[in-house]
């Protein structure tokens, strides 16, 4: 087995079972032991948005490989550290990169980290993501808050959730109308409002990758009405929000989704990267002011 796999946890396990209350708990505490600070707020960079992390002061960086039982990243734009520190003097624990299913990871697993930073004593997971714009009246590089999501993969035995469910995370049928907090929303809007930087509402779908989506499914994921599509954050938003943390998503777009059955665009990683890279910088001030509102 390849160096980039965890050596203990069953990355393929579908369901949550291998990730026990205890498990999880080890990885908090291994954490919690090596650091003062206790954030309230965690952040999970999306493709090419990682720069965020480096803004963190006073930064305890862990790299993933070094934190037992945690996956590695292996995408391009995912760095593959735990940072905790301060941001805007605010304390807080920065993802810089996630988990995709089509790593070869269970989604159980991608979102693994949500658990450990409810164990942690994290109340609000802030997650952005790279997606291609469906709505055509978003422009690439757009910054657009999730409202909603439509996730195929968590209609199926890939859901995060199935298996045992230990209560002390969350409920066995926890409802899903409302797992993007809405005043969270209102606060980010009113940030957005003061540095007139525009922001965009909608409903974000993600499939598993690593494929881009067929012009037919995105025509479908249209009628349905999504606004933006990618393959992550979904799997998230819901762990967070089912362990009882208040979400807030926000998707860039960099990237137009292809509608058009003869048209010669396409998306490609590359172009993904370096949207996020243009504007990572307004995305990191939003961030940071956020950060400072809600603690
Ligand atoms: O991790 P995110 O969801 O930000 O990254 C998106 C989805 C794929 O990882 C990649 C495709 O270009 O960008
Ligand atoms: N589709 C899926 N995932 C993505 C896209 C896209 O167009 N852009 C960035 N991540």
């Amino acid at each position: 087995m390849s160096s980039l796999f965890v050596s203990h946890i069953n990355i393929n396990a579908i369901t949550n079972n291998e990730f026990t209350y205890d498990r999880v708990k080890n990885i908090s505490d291994w954490i919690l032991n090596r650091v003062d600070l206790r954030p309230k707020i965690a952040i999970v960079c999306g493709s090419g948005l990682g720069g965020l992390g480096e803004r963190v002061q006073d930064a305890r960086i862990f790299p993933y490989e070094e934190i037992p039982d945690f996956p590695r990243s292996t995408v391009v734009g995912h760095k593959g550290n735990l940072i905790i520190g301060k941001l805007n003097h605010i304390p807080v624990i920065c993802m810089q990169g996630r988990f995709h299913s089509y790593e070869g990871y269970s989604n159980a697993l991608c979102t693994l980290p949500m658990k450990v930073f409810k164990l942690m004593g994290v109340q609000t997971v802030l997650l952005t993501c790279a997606a291609g714009g469906l709505n055509q009246s978003f422009k690439v590089g757009d910054i657009m808050l999730i409202k909603d999501h439509v996730a195929p993969l968590l209609w199926t035995l890939q859901n995060p959730l199935i298996g045992h469910n230990d209560e002390r995370f969350g409920p066995r049928f926890p409802a899903c109308n409302k797992i993007y907090k809405k005043n969270l929303r209102d606060v980010f809007h009113g940030i957005a409002e003061k540095k007139q930087i525009e922001l965009q509402e909608g409903v974000y779908s993600s499939f598993g990758g690593p494929c881009y989506e067929t012009v037919t499914e995105l025509r479908a994921l249209l009628q349905m009405g999504v606004d933006a599509v990618g393959m992550s954050t979904a799997n998230e938003a819901l762990v967070a929000s089912y362990c009882g943390m208040n979400v807030l998503a926000i998707a860039l777009i960099t990237n137009k989704a292809v509608i058009d059955y003869d048209s010669e665009n396409f998306p490609f990683h590359e172009e993904v990267i370096e949207t996020a890279n243009r504007r990572a910088s307004d995305l990191q001030e939003l961030v940071i002011d956020f950060v400072s509102k809600i603690n």
